[in-house]
């Protein structure tokens, strides 16, 4: 049995998915370490979801990706079945070059490296294991699968920034992200209703990272997300869209240095600076601190606002599909969101979305609601069996 395994390492967390290759690609194991540094915990689900790990560490055991790296690698030596033929990564910027997946040699990654800085949260870890890999198993094939490559095909008016022109050409425009996301529900939606995904749609990835696409014909003509994937909505610990000069402001007269700043934008916003609570939004939901309400309202409502301006892009709506953590879980947060598009002429049914169904809108419901699990993983894996069996 020949096997690709699926390796997104992200901030905090090390996932990673084998997959039998086949006919089909079949879903063998789901794993991940969480919580690197702090409280670290390896899961592993079997096909049928069943729990086949639940191993926590201290943080002196497992104090960083390298250490959770180590543990994963291990217990795939042991317990995995099958030939490895092939390594999908999650590298979340592919900057102005790589508008599709591509095989990993010293090269590329020394070229990827040159966006750490447009991606300080998730490039180093997304390519700290290709490196690992490459060095002790240079023959087998790595495959780096783009968050911004979906986006790529977007009309140059729409990724300038109104500032000096040859900035453009130097990379500084908006890419893009959450591209693996939406590129597999566009395919999803293909499936499920096949008209609409052929008209405009809005896609709302909401998890720990969060922003919006809007989708015509399943392609993405624009994303709420920027040069970075710090810009449009606020996100967990994210700021989202911030005036450039309350930056200025903070490094003139607040004296930030870019780290204290990069650290402020990055890891102390978002809902978790606003709310001072927390970044979780089960968490949120659960409080009665007025902070708390306040983080969510301004979520939702930048969130309308965005919508607001993708409808525009689009030149009109079929349809608006909630997806990831947020998008997929939370009944509350997509009547309250749905509930802001009202104007566009968007009607929930509230038993269709408490029960979670894939269509969530009323009959007469002038757009469609929709809740489409996102799968990140599949969607690298179809990349990769693309690229090792051509
Ligand atoms: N039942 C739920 N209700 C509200 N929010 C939820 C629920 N389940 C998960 N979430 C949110 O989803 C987020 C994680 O989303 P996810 O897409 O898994 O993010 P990531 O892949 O970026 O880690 C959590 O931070 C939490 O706020
Ligand atoms: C790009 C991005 O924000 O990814 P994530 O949601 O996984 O943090
Ligand atoms: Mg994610």
């Amino acid at each position: 049995m020949d096997t690709i395994l699926v390796v997104n390492a992200g901030s905090s967390s090390l996932k990673f998915e084998v997959f039998a290759v086949g006919t089909a690609l079949v879903k063998l194991v789901k794993g991940q370490v969480e919580g690197l540094g702090t409280a670290p915990h390896f899961t592993v689900k079997n096909a049928d979801g069943e729990e086949v790990v639940d191993r926590s560490y201290t943080s002196g055991d497992v104090p960083d990706l390298a250490a959770a790296m180590h543990h994963v690698g291990t217990w795939l030596r042991e317990r995995h079945e099958g030939q490895l033929v092939a390594i999908g990564h999650r590298v979340v910027h592919g900057g102005p070059d790589y508008a599709r997946p591509v095989r990993v040699d010293q090269h590329v990654l020394d070229d990827l490296e040159r966006y750490v800085p447009l991606a300080p949260l998730h490039q180093p870890n997304n390519l700290a294991p290709i490196r690992t890999l490459l060095e002790r198993q240079p023959g087998l094939p790595q495959i780096a699968c783009f968050d911004t490559a979906f986006h790529c095909g977007h009309d140059p008016v729409t990724d300038h920034y109104a500032i000096p022109a040859h900035f453009f050409a130097e990379g500084v425009r908006r890419y893009g992200f959450h591209g693996l996301s939406y590129e597999y529900v566009a395919g999803r939606l293909r499936e499920i209703a096949p008209d609409v995904a052929q008209g405009r749609v809005i896609v709302a990835h909401l998890g720990s990272g969060a922003s919006m696409c809007a989708l015509r014909d399943g392609h993405s003509l624009e994303c709420t997300f920027g040069f970075t994937a710090l810009d449009g909505l606020p996100m967990g610990t994210r700021c989202g869209q911030i005036d450039p000069g309350v930056l200025l402001y903070l490094i003139d007269q607040g004296s930030m240095t870019s780290s204290e700043l990069q650290d402020m934008l990055y890891n102390e916003s978002g809902l978790k600076g606003l709310s001072g609570i927390s970044n979780d939004v089960r968490d949120l939901l659960a409080s009665d601190d007025a902070r708390a309400a306040l983080a969510l309202d301004h979520f939702v409502h930048r969130i309308s606002l965005n919508a607001g301006a993708l409808a525009a892009a689009l030149g009109g709506l079929e349809a608006f599909v909630f997806t990831a953590g947020i998008g997929e879980n939370s009944p509350i947060m997509r009547e309250r969101i749905a509930n802001k598009l009202n104007w566009l002429g968007a009607q929930l049914d509230p038993a269709r979305n408490e029960a979670g169904e894939i269509l969530v809108s009323t009959a007469d419901s002038r757009i469609a609601l929709y809740v489409v699990p996102t799968d990140e993983e599949l969607m690298i894996a179809q990349h990769t069996l693309g690229m090792v069996s051509v």
